[in-house]
């Protein structure tokens, strides 16, 4: 194995690539059994010039890793040399709302040129409402008929939408035409076989993105930004087969970090990807990666490219307090921990997709999140850690459709293996399990509507599930539930429990389970769906609208009297 590797500080000569994390170093020859990737990974300075000596590139940050192990991985043997070329900065993800018109993307343009010292990569969504539309469509057209397929008043609304946007944008229509084509053709492929497999519906809602991106890529080389799209599933985004619900793979990072800068380093411009989409490793097929699942898209480039941040751009100020739909007064949270986001996102809050937290973790990437309609608004900043001194309760989220079990053994205290008997009838179903609450001969779980919700036979699946329960247990099950979580600082629990339940207590909501489980951020307790946006209202008024609650704090202190001061760390 040939390939030689050297760094490059910008102001200092070439000095030679670290194996180890020193950075004074002589160079080696590297192979893989030489290189330390994990050194490479924290030499996030570190630049890593590629080439063969005809066209010779360099790569900045810990993208570096994956590309080294890329070259290994193909046993390219070439030489690397000196060249001096910027690389990508940060990740800039727009949801759909923030291009939900052509308005709006000549606003997201314009956003992009504000920040001319950053070299982004940009992420987007599908335009608007374009995912229902086409879901709505999907829907339709299984029962429609092939001859009415065309009428589909969804499709219609998709066509126009992007066609106006073109129109209105001044580009070559003909970047969408084919497209629009096709999704029609699709629909009456539909029709024709009246279904609709969770297969199919991937590859349809894909058309959403791969519409978005083509227009904003040539809308920015109309304005002289080069710009260059990128469907996600052509560019390394692996993720299992598991449709509607992909999870990304560990092959993806190289793969991404690769084709990203040789496409730069050949000939620079502005890469616009399609967010929410991957391939299947077994199937080659189109699969998207959860609903919100950009978000996921734009932290797996950022940790793939190494990058020093990562933005995602909606249409609220930031995380905030509870959903302002739910209620008005929410507020910022100016800071979170990857933690506190994850457990945020995965009981409920729409503002961040569940999984994308980890990523942005994996690589230690602060995640930024914005408005692109109030760009002056500081917004979120997810890191690692934050000063927890004073914090108590951050944000309340509210999930509905919740679905809660109530399994009582049918055999009396100490039998062993209860639960384990339990969880095992839930993993063969592959039914996921969301809040737990347990004593030796009785438990009450709630089961994740998310998951029930992307498949199929829901009601099927849940006799299934009661009927291989009541073989070894009573079960009551129990819809119409909701579960409320407090996300904060649980070190404070008490406190947070004396004052919500107090509040619960005084609207005459009896909690039917709670649970504050091994994390460290989150209790969560389960009510009546039709109680449960009144109840979140009442919460954020006494957690968030009566004063300052960390003045209860009984701080602890040391020896010397001066208060702890308390890290909450991954
Ligand atoms: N705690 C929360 N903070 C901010 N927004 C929230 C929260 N909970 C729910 N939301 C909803 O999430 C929406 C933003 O997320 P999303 O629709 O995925 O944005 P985008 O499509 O721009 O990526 C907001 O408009 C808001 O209604
Ligand atoms: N368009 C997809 C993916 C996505 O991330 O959308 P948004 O960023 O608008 O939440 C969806 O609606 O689920």
């Amino acid at each position: 194995m040939a390939a030689r590797v050297r760094c490059c500080h910008s102001n200092a000569p070439f000095t030679r690539l670290p194996l180890t994390r020193h950075r004074n170093s002589p160079t080696l020859p590297i192979s893989p059994s030489r290189v330390d990737f994990s050194a490479l990974k924290c030499s996030r300075k570190l630049s890593l010039p590629i080439g063969d000596g005809s066209s010779i590139r360099r790569v900045s940050g810990s993208g570096c890793r994956n590309i080294v192990r890329a070259i290994l991985e193909e046993k390219k043997t070439e030489v690397i040399t000196e060249v001096d070329e910027k690389g990508f900065t940060c990740v800039m993800k727009f949801g759909g709302s923030s291009v939900a018109s052509a308005e709006r993307m000549k606003e997201v343009a314009d956003l992009i040129l504000t920040f001319p010292e950053e070299s982004p990569v940009i992420v987007l969504s599908a335009m608007g409402k374009t995912t229902n539309n086409l879901l709505l469509a999907g829907e339709k057209a299984v029962s429609c008929g092939v001859s009415n397929a065309s009428e589909i008043e969804e499709l219609s609304i998709i066509k126009e939408l992007h066609i106006r946007t073109v129109k209105e944008l001044n580009i070559d229509p003909s970047v969408i035409l084919t497209y629009l084509e096709e999704l029609e053709q699709l629909l009456k492929g539909i029709a024709m076989m009246k279904e609709l497999t969770l297969r199919t519906r991937d590859y349809l809602v894909s058309f959403g993105e791969c519409l978005s991106t083509r227009i904003f890529a040539a809308y920015l080389n109309t304005i002289g930004v080069k710009a260059r799209q990128y469907d996600a599933f052509e560019i390394g985004f692996i993720t299992t087969d598991d449709f509607t619900n992909g999870d990304i793979l560990e092959a993806t990072y190289p793969a991404v970090a690769k084709r990203l800068y040789d496409d730069w380093m050949h000939d620079p411009a502005v890469p616009i990807v399609t967010g929410f989409l991957g391939k299947g490793w077994k199937t080659g097929a189109v699969t998207t990666l959860g609903r919100g699942g950009s978000d996921l898209t734009a932290t797996t480039i950022g940790k793939a490219l190494g990058l020093k941040e990562i933005q995602v751009w909606k249409d609220v100020d930031g995380v905030l307090t509870c959903d302002p739909t739910i209620y008005k007064r929410a507020t910022p949270v100016p800071f979170l921990t990857f933690d506190e986001a994850a457990e945020l996102a995965y009981f409920g809050a729409q503002v961040l997709h569940p999984q994308s937290m980890r990523p942005a973790r994996e690589g230690e990437i602060p995640v930024r999140v914005k408005n692109s309609y109030n760009p002056k608004a500081p917004g979120t900043i997810i890191t690692k850690t934050r000063d927890m001194t004073k914090s108590i309760l951050t944000s309340i989220v509210l999930k509905r459709n919740v679905t809660m079990l109530d399994i009582a053994s049918t055999r009396m205290l100490g039998q062993v293996g209860f639960l384990a008997k339990v969880f095992s009838i839930f993993e063969e179903l592959g039914i996921s399990v969301d809040v737990v609450a347990t004593s030796e001969v009785s438990i009450s779980l709630t089961l994740d509507p998310s998951k029930l919700w992307s498949r199929e036979l829901i009601q099927q699946e849940l006799d299934h599930v009661v009927e291989e329960l009541e073989k070894i247990a009573v079960v009551n099950l129990l819809k119409g539930r909701a579960i409320i979580s407090l996300i904060g600082n649980v070190q404070h629990s008490s406190l947070i429990l004396e004052r919500a339940f107090h509040v619960l207590y005084t609207k005459g909501v009896n909690v039917q389970m709670i649970s504050q489980g091994a994390s460290k951020v989150n209790i969560s307790f389960i009510v009546n769906e039709a109680e449960a946006e009144g109840c979140v209202q009442a919460l954020h008024k006494s957690f968030f609208e009566s004063g300052d609650l960390s003045e209860l704090l009984i701080q602890p202190r040391l020896g010397n009297g001066s208060p702890v001061r308390m890290q909450v760390e991954n």
